[in-house]
């Protein structure tokens, strides 16, 4: 690939560029009824949560990282041409169940109606069925009275979307566009496969590894690009060992990657650790957070290296151990596991919960992490590590820290 606009080749190298989404009129649509469904716990408070995320974004760009918006991004993209906009409201409303007809229709052009900036942030912010023109639109009322009658919203908003981490996630020169579990979520990356498509900056510029018309799940939280040959993904609530295999395969064969080892790491499947991400990040060469609750009580767990064999296919074996596995997939010969929480009983799942082990290294051996989790950031420097901490009070209420709410687009090589 000639010029590519994503370089990622490792976790850790000095971060330059970042995709990030502020939080919007989303976050305000979450009530106690859809809140489970939306995969909160709580409802921000959203000018909190914003003056937290701009200063979030403020102390990435003091340390010389650009930051780009998803949705300004998606703006420009659709902005190409009126029939890439066109495309994009035809597959956004086919994907939420409107292929054709009268609310498919009335929908179309409510979106049409806006500038694009303002349609972008509606269709984040979702759209409720009390603003359609119900008189003007009479037939629609009954048409919308179907089963889904009582529920506010003909499209849903999208308040995870500042977890700029899940639908996409960037792998050497190129990404993969998630097809993600939730249906909260889904839409996510609908916005991620038009900016690669059609965004003069990435457009033919970025290798698709795996899009997002696959029926297995994965997402960007359990995707970590350990080195330029070695990524570490998580079996988790979020990805499937099959999509694993599958992006194995495309990346052990694609001549435009050099990843020849992918570390299948199995985590417990329950919401608070819903990614791999949120309980073990990279902060340097030789040092990882670990949330010592992905273990037993022996130490161990369960991991499956992935090696392409003679004739191309995957070639697994399984360890347990997973200080000596990065050993031996890394060549290190010591290696610094950092416990979230100093290991404490309750101080670790505590701080976890609010995603003490999830860390964004900014350069080798500095991270930015949520001031919150005072114990683990103590530990991360006794670790000799240089934390940049952000306010979090509110961010935190969706379950993501620092690495979930950025999607890396280019690191420099170590
Ligand atoms: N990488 C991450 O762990 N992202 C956090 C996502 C939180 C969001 N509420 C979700 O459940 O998908």
């Amino acid at each position: 690939m000639e010029n590519p606009a994503i370089n990622v080749n490792s976790e850790i190298g000095k971060l330059k560029t970042v995709l990030l989404k502020r939080p919007g009129a989303e976050v305000e649509n979450i009530t106690p009824d859809t809140m489970e469904n939306l995969l909160f716990d709580d409802i921000p408070y959203l000018k909190i949560a914003q003056e937290e995320h701009d200063y979030f974004a403020e102390t990435l760009r003091k340390n010389g990282v650009e930051t780009l918006y998803i949705d300004d991004l998606a703006v420009e993209a659709l902005g190409q041409s009126s029939e890439i906009r066109q495309e994009f409201i035809k597959q956004y409303l086919s994907e939420h169940g409107y292929e054709a007809g009268v609310t498919h229709d009335v929908l179309q052009e409510y979106l049409n109606s806006f500038d694009l900036h303002d349609m972008v942030t509606k269709l984040y912010s979702g759209i409720r069925r009390n603003e359609i023109d119900l008189d003007l639109k009479n037939e629609t009322l009954h048409d919308l009275a179907g089963s889904d009658a009582n529920d506010p919203f003909l499209l849903d908003p999208l308040p995870n979307a500042y977890f700029t981490r899940d639908p996409q996630a960037s792998i050497g020169s190129g990404i993969t566009i998630n097809h993600m579990t939730f249906k909260a979520r889904q839409p996510e990356s609908l916005f991620t496969e038009f900016v690669m498509k059609y965004h003069p900056r990435f457009a033919g510029h970025v290798n698709v590894w795996r899009d997002r018309n696959h029926s297995t799940r994965i997402e960007g939280g359990d995707e970590l690009v350990l080195n330029d040959h070695v990524l570490a993904i998580g079996v988790s609530q979020r990805t499937s060992s099959k999509s694993i295999e599958g992006l194995a395969q495309e990346l052990f064969t694609n001549n435009d990657s050099h990843f020849d080892t992918v570390v299948a790491i199995e985590i417990p499947h329950n919401h608070a650790m819903m990614h791999l991400d949120t309980v073990f990040t990279m902060v340097n060469k030789d040092q990882f957070t670990v949330f010592p609750g992905i273990m037993d009580e022996a130490g161990k767990m369960n991991i499956f290296v992935m090696t392409p064999d003679e004739n191309g296919k995957i070639k697994m074996e399984h360890h347990t151990d997973l200080g000596e596995t990065l050993k031996q997939v890394l060549h290190l010969s010591e290696l610094d596991l950092i416990m979230t929480g100093n290991a404490d009983d309750i101080v670790a799942p505590r701080e976890q919960w609010n995603d003490g082990s999830n860390t964004l290294t900014i350069a080798p051996g500095e991270v930015v992490t949520y001031n919150r989790n005072y114990v683990s950031n103590e530990m991360l420097r006794e670790h000799d590590i240089l934390v940049h901490e952000v306010i979090s009070s509110e961010l935190s209420r969706g379950r993501g820290g620092p690495r979930c709410m950025s999607q890396p687009l280019w690191r420099e090589d170590l």
